[in-house]
């Protein structure tokens, strides 16, 4: 199979490539990038105003499988997310039964292997039944192939048994996705604390019950050489942590969620419970220290935390409705619109985040489209203006706070392992 992209504009973090190029895809893999290709091809894609960049890359998805097939499966959360232009979604064990053991992970690859249409990389649980009491097995399951341990939808609340698993998880070199949100400072809060909180009647999350992990998971993480990453970023001092253990020279990143830079806790006044989230959607000010963050580069990774719900799990009383939002179908667009637009980013940032940077944090050789690469591509029309509408989505839920936002930016063409997945817009 031969792929010729024809005149778009190329995106390359790495080899900072930025201009028009024709690229040719054969047998998966890229073997040219040209001003100008004259050969003959299987499929040529017109990608003139369009722009062609390297496969996105999502750490952070929920894809329920097994145990909550209702909401989403493998296969749907991989359509989903090649709708949204990923390649790769690394997918978070707190399924049912948790992804605790090397069985369960060989189940989710071959579960990938037949059903998904962009390669899945399973994230083994901390603690087994992520229940905080004993670890799970991570040498079984690194050998068995995640990509990186986590306990997420909680924090391992025992800091003694974190610790001991940032050492293992440094036996085998796997970075720790921590959920920062300490639940004793929770205290049953459904939206961010605040004037809104306040204002609509509800209990709000304070940034402490999240900042107190990030300081402490830092800690650990300096004190274990662990690669600690902190899931959905959310609040100023977060921000200012992380940027001060960076400036320290320690091993820390950080991923921010679409939502977080594009809404604010005022989106919370319509009682939607698809503005309910875990972190929960914050203050401007928030908002405005996670843009600036992007920006300074302490924050290297944008991730969606697609978190899928049955709609009878969001219509009902905000109290009662489960955290969580689907996000891979539209990541890309918010993306060009609250920050590239915004002039917060430049079109070479954004996919730096989106892809160069989490394949890095997971030490695979992705997120570059190079000459000898594996064809794992995007086409992007970063000009496309168009409304959201959560009916058109791939995945199964359709729990989402932009349904109705005018965005700019639509992904034309995924490619996975040199396999056009998404054609023009339209899943094969
Ligand atoms: N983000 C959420 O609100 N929910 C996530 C859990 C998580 O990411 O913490 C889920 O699994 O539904
Ligand atoms: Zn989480
Ligand atoms: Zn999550």
């Amino acid at each position: 199979m031969k792929i010729l992209i024809q005149n778009g504009r190329i995106l390359d973090p790495i080899s900072k490539t930025d201009g028009i190029k024709d690229v040719l895809v054969e047998n998966g893999v890229i073997t040219a990038i040209e001003e100008k290709i004259t050969a003959s091809a299987d499929q040529i894609i017109d990608a003139k105003g369009c722009w062609v960049t390297p496969g996105l890359i999502d750490v952070h998805v929920h894809l329920r499988e097994p145990g909550y097939e209702y909401k989403e499966t493998i296969k749907t959360g991989s359509r989903a997310a090649a709708k949204g232009g990923f390649t790769t979604i690394c997918c978070m064990p707190n399924t049912n039964p948790v992804i605790d053991n090397e069985i369960l992970v060989e189940y989710i690859k071959m579960k990938a292997e037949r059903e998904a249409i962009v390669n899945v990389l399973p994230i083994g649980s901390i603690t087994k039944g992520q229940k905080g009491e004993e670890l799970s097995n991570i040498g079984k399951m690194a050998q068995a192939g995640i990509c990186a341990i986590s306990e997420d939808g909680k924090s391992v609340m025992n800091a003694g048994l974190l610790k001991k698993a940032m050492k293992y998880a440094n036996m085998f070199n796997l970075p720790v996705l921590s959920h920062c949100e300490d639940n004793t400072l929770v205290g049953g809060g459904v939206m961010n604390a605040g004037e809104m909180a306040e204002r609509v009647g509800m209990k709000g999350i304070g940034a402490d019950s999240e900042e107190v992990i990030v300081a402490r998971d830092i800690i650990l993480a300096r004190n274990t050489g662990a690669r600690l990453h902190i899931c959905h970023i959310s609040t100023s001092g977060s921000v200012q942590l992380v940027r001060e253990a960076k400036l320290r020279g320690e091993n820390v990143s950080a991923e921010v969620c679409p939502h977080h830079f594009s809404l604010t806790d005022e989106a919370v006044e319509g009682y939607d419970a698809n503005t309910k989230m875990n972190p929960p959607l914050r203050s401007a000010k928030d908002v405005e220290s996670l843009k600036e963050g992007l920006k300074d580069n302490t924050i290297e990774i944008i991730a969606t935390d697609h978190a899928p719900h049955h709609i009878d799990e969001k219509n009902c009383e905000y109290d009662r409705a489960a955290f969580g939002i689907v996000g891979l179908e539209t990541a890309l667009p918010l993306g060009i619109t609250h920050l590239v637009e915004d002039n917060i980013l430049t079109p070479m940032e954004l996919i730096e985040k989106m892809s160069t940077n989490p394949a890095k944090l997971l030490g695979i050789d992705k997120g570059s489209i190079q000459v000898g690469k594996i064809a794992d591509i995007t086409i992007i029309d970063p000009n496309e203006e168009y409304e959201i509408d959560v009916n058109t989505f791939a995945s199964k839920s359709k729990n989402s706070p932009f349904h109705g936002h005018r965005v700019k930016g639509k992904v034309k063409y995924t490619i996975v392992n040199g396999k056009i997945v998404l054609n023009d817009g339209e899943l094969i």
